[in-house]
């Protein structure tokens, strides 16, 4: 669906200095997927996404959705594609002087969608989609930050894109409002199979929502891949940081010296990690049955991001230099990947 190539952006500050915001930037993000971009401030978060409707136009590369090289369009082309591709924007960029409906109607209307019968009934449609059936004759200033994303969403979706841009759109939002405006997003995506493409900093919002990231620092892309992949095995610094904040047990394990350095700890720390159907096997159990290590379970976690079990635990094996050896072979057989931290 969207195909970045070899895209770079250079701004022009008003000293005259050169800015560049992006560098080398390669992506491709499939159908139907909701693809995130993390990375601190400054990165190049907002301007990647951007590009995507030419919001901002990049220096050099290209931009393809679906097929069409975006960067080359005319005025009308642009125009159709702005309509293919909704955005929603951390601080809601709603037209305080008119109602919620008018303001989803607002695109219908540019677009010279349908008649008035039409767009209303659209509007109405839009409205229980996104849960604010009762608010349609409310103002943006009677309503609290979630009601107002959502009828940014309800907005952004008028002209049934394909493609949903949301810029940081949870980000000023308490934690409960943003669960239930990423759990809008997912039914959204599912039910309408629309795609979607996020830039937070909250490594949690990935998590909850995202199939594949990527970590963007400096304007370069440092890593992506699946979300748990990129969550259970961080490789750029940047991405340990950001996961190490989301996550205590990731804290503990990706710096153990933190959490279990001492005379406490008499064997060998070792962190593991598992997705799929192992998660949910008695595969410790059994391999602490057939083996004298002694093994205790320091810190540990078992939950899923999007449809995939995961788990990882923090042990201390104690027993002899063969006999652990042992249950790291017995681990492997089971594809249960082991770390020794200390
Ligand atoms: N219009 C502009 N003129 C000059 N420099 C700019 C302009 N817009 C962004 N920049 C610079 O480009 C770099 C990337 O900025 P961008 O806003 O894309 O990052 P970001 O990751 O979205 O950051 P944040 O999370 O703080 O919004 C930064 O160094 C920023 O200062």
């Amino acid at each position: 669906m969207i195909r970045i190539e070899n895209l770079h952006k250079t701004y022009r500050a008003a000293d005259g200095r050169e800015v560049r915001a992006l560098a080398d930037i390669d992506l491709e993000i499939g159908s139907g997927e909701v693809f995130g971009i993390i990375g601190r401030s400054g990165a190049g978060k907002s301007t990647l996404i951007r590009t995507l409707n030419l919001l901002e136009r990049p220096t050099s590369g290209r931009v393809l959705i679906d097929g069409d090289d975006v960067t080359r369009l005319d005025r009308e082309a642009l125009y159709a594609l702005r309509r293919r591709v909704g955005m929603i924007f951390q601080h809601f960029n709603l037209l305080d002087a008119k109602t919620v409906a008018q303001n989803i109607d607002w695109p219908l209307k540019a677009t010279g969608h349908g008649n008035a019968a039409a767009r209303t009934a659209r509007v109405a449609e839009l409205l229980a989609l996104v849960g604010l059936s009762e608010h349609g004759h409310r103002y943006p200033a009677q309503l609290s930050g979630g009601q107002k994303q959502r009828v940014g969403i309800a907005r952004a979706l008028a002209n049934r894109p394909r493609l949903l841009l949301c810029d940081e759109a949870t980000s000023a939002l308490d934690p409960e409002t943003t669960q239930s405006i990423l759990k809008l997003l997912l039914d959204i995506n599912r039910q309408l199979g629309l795609t979607i493409v996020l830039i937070t900093h909250e490594m949690q919002v990935i998590r909850t929502i995202c199939d594949r990231v990527a970590v963007i620092d400096g304007g370069r892309i440092v890593e992506s891949g699946r979300v748990v992949d990129v969550f259970l095995h961080p490789r750029h610094p940047v991405t340990r940081s950001m996961v190490a904040q989301s996550d205590p047990l990731a804290a503990a394990s990706l710096d153990p010296a933190h959490a279990y350095m001492g005379e406490r700890l008499r064997g060998t720390l070792v962190r593991l990690t598992y997705l799929g159907d192992v998660t949910y096997q008695p595969i410790l159990s059994r391999i602490m049955a057939a083996s004298p290590v002694q093994i205790t379970i320091l810190q540990g976690e078992v939950s899923s991001i999007k449809d995939v079990p995961f788990g990882q635990l923090l042990l201390e094996l104690e027993g002899s230099e063969d006999d652990v050896r042992q249950v790291f072979a017995e681990l492997d057989r089971y594809r249960i990947h082991h770390e020794v931290l200390q």
